[in-house]
């Protein structure tokens, strides 16, 4: 069949970051329109209810949005921590709604270890040892040398808690005298020698934002750390502390003879209560969380306590009515990380607290030409209201006189259209682990009465570890109770959904029929439906034959083919995202583990660090990173439309 031959094409190949509008001559089916690139995103204005009401503002759909109901499942299992510190390892909560704490600057001060283990064997011998022991810095040698020798007379019952504290947690290395495998195939190297080998080293991710933190000295059990990053937290009564410590073992000390990096345990936290513990907390100025304390290390997919604990001190400074409202100078430009239909997308840093993020600008002048406020202010109100671990989170909204802008969290893994182009497709256990984050993705906004509308791998991205954060909300529709009907003809034309291209109205079931398509083609690399030519592609998708590859299992082609119902009313999902959850294809899934993040992503990014920007494309990074100035004149009854953009978490000052 030609069509599983398609050749992906990139969809910034032709200037088709436009959204398509109706001026597009339907060929196939009435009031359908056409575009050349079937991946573009289509919006058709002549049917457009969402547009109808220009004048409609934020206020408006911001009253809208309070009027929501919200399906909160807020369930945590609290167990204690020295009696005192509630850990959380429940679900994650999906909405903001309680404004006790407000955002503001989180400062980590992390010192040191104690009681770490090394959680793998490792193949040591008396030569490495006393390698070890000569190259070890920051370590008083003779006495390391002493202890080495104890554990050189015993070495047979040596177990790695014993080497845990006698090996150094950070090495200057010559780099092929312990690890042969970084050098081999590189002369350059060899030559460069000595290097600093930071054994020991901790992930910090809260909101998304992430800082790796190396070890400075002593012994892996007794790491030395001194290290201090602050982070901006904009919904601090949904924030999760995650400090996550791993060992970097060098290739020469295991079985396998490669490097490996290796979980050690990690703390999870829910920053409201801490707060919550603090009987002196007072809501508008700086508070100490938590003072020098040892907090236990736990395993996070088991939950088991672990020996070990960190050293920590938490200081909280909530933001204040005098503190300075954000502008585009806050920031340093970096990279252009993409573009979208208003406007460009930069790798930015946040000049006080060093943390990097995405910036998404958007001109005013393109948006009110277009007739395009409405969704521009509906993705913002989506973005601030959303509270889920796979959607991008929103940092911060401000404007300037020309220009809206969004802070997100910079999500650098890449977009799932990269990845399914270099992979072609996906193996079942990638694919359905992709499906169940984007359904939890998909529950919580159609919770919040939102249809999402535009589900394709170019608006999922990545992030580091390799789990889902869709992006783009540009083309969701608030409001939208269960069984409500809309008929703005929008979406993305191999993921149309039938009811949508017959102009009858549609329901928030669009949703799971794009997530079948999404399905199916991450697993054969085609939609189902698929042609070049986008009227012959409608007429498939309304009339076709549903055709699996030989290797689709049974289970997997039910849910498609429930997905896929060309009758709206018959879909799998249409009593609600539990029906689909409860197909057999998902029977092994645990949702609340899922929700916390807690599988292992089946493929993890190669990603450096928070800067790494080498899973996007050069096609954009090489652009030059500026905020163009432009000189558009709007009147004030336009500007007034964007009253209430401002944004820096649940509470403005
Ligand atoms: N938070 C983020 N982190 C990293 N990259 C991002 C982020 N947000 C957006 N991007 C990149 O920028 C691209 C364009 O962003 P986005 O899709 O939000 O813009 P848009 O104007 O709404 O686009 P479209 O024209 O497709 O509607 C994305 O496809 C993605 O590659």
């Amino acid at each position: 069949m030609s069509n599983w031959k398609k050749l992906f094409k990139s969809k910034h190949d032709d200037d088709s970051t436009q959204s398509v509008e109706s001026d597009n001559i339907p060929t196939s089916t009435p009031s359908t329109p056409i575009n050349n690139d079937p991946r573009k995103t289509l919006v058709n204005d002549d049917i457009n209810n969402d547009n109808n009401n220009s004048s409609q503002n934020i206020n408006t759909i911001s009253n809208n949005l309070q009027n929501v109901s919200l399906n909160h499942n807020d369930t945590l299992i609290l167990h204690d921590l020295d009696n005192t510190d509630p850990i959380i390892n429940g679900e994650l909560p999906k909405t903001v709604e309680n404004t006790k704490m407000k955002p503001g600057l989180l400062t980590i001060k992390i010192y040191s270890s104690k009681d770490l283990e090394i959680p793998v064997p490792l193949r040591i011998n008396k030569q490495i040892l006393n390698k070890l022991a000569n190259l070890g810095q920051n370590i008083n040698e003779t006495e390391l040398l002493n202890k080495i020798n104890l554990l050189n007379d015993s070495l047979d019952d040596a177990a790695n808690t014993n080497l845990s504290y006698y090996l150094p947690s950070t090495l200057r290395i010559n780099n092929s005298s312990i690890d042969n495998n970084n050098n081999n195939n590189n002369n350059k190297s060899s030559l460069s020698s000595i290097a600093q080998y930071n054994l020991v080293y901790a992930i910090i991710e809260i909101e998304n934002s992430s800082e790796r933190i190396c070890s400075i000295g002593n012994t892996i059990s007794n790491t030395k750390f001194n290290s201090v990053t602050t982070f901006d937290i904009t919904s601090p009564m949904n924030s999760i502390l995650s400090i996550q410590l791993f060992i970097r073992i060098p290739g020469s000390l295991l079985e396998s003879n490669k490097q490996e990096d290796h979980l050690i345990g990690s703390i999870i936290c829910k920053l409201k209560d801490l707060n919550e513990n603090n009987s002196n907390y007072d809501n508008s100025s700086p508070t100490r969380l938590l003072n020098h304390k040892w907090i236990n290390l736990k395993n996070p997919y088991t939950d088991d306590n672990l020996i070990g604990s960190l050293n920590l001190t938490l200081d909280f400074k909530p933001l204040t009515k005098d503190s300075k409202p954000l502008s585009i100078d806050d920031f340093e430009l970096l990279k252009v990380i993409g573009k979208g239909s208003f406007g460009k997308v930069m790798q930015v840093k946040k000049k006080d607290t060093g943390k990097i993020y995405a910036l998404k600008s958007i001109r005013k002048s393109h948006i009110v030409n277009k007739m395009e406020v409405t969704h521009t202010l509906a993705e913002k109100f989506v973005l601030s209201k959303v509270n889920s671990p796979f959607i991008v989170p929103l940092k911060f909204a401000f404007q300037s006189n020309e220009k809206l802008y969004l802070i997100l969290s910079f999500i650098n893994g890449g977009e799932l259209f990269y990845h399914l182009q270099k992979s072609r497709k996906f193996s079942l256990i990638r694919a359905k682990f992709y499906i169940c984050e984007l359904l939890s993705a998909i529950e919580t906004l159609h919770s919040l009465n939102i249809i999402y509308r535009d589900l394709k791998p170019e608006n999922i991205l990545l992030d580091y570890q390799g789990h889902i954060a869709l992006c783009d909300f540009g083309l969701c529709k608030i409001n939208m109770k269960l069984n409500e009907k809309t008929n703005t003809f929008c979406g993305t034309p191999e993921y149309l959904a039938p009811e949508l291209l017959l102009n009858k109205g549609y329901t928030r079931v669009v949703d799971f029929w794009t997530l079948g398509i999404l399905l199916y083609e991450m697993l054969t690399s085609l939609p189902p439906f698929y042609d070049e030519d986008v009227s012959i592609m409608y007429k498939k998708i309304l009339n076709d034959e549903l055709l699996f590859p030989n290797d689709i299992d049974n289970i997997t082609k039910d849910l498609i083919k429930n997905l896929l119902n060309r009758d709206p009313n018959k879909r799998l999902g249409i009593n609600g995202v539990e029906e689909i959850k409860n197909h057999e294809f998902f029977k092994d899934i645990d949702w609340i583990k899922l929700n916390n993040k807690g599988y292992i992503p089946p493929y993890k990014p190669l990603v450096k660090d928070s800067m790494d920007i080498s899973n996007i494309s050069s096609e954009f990074t090489d652009e030059r990173p500026m905020d163009s100035v432009v000189d558009d004149y709007l009147s004030e009854s336009v500007q007034k439309q964007f009253g209430g953009w401002t944004y820096v978490g649940s509470f403005n000052p």
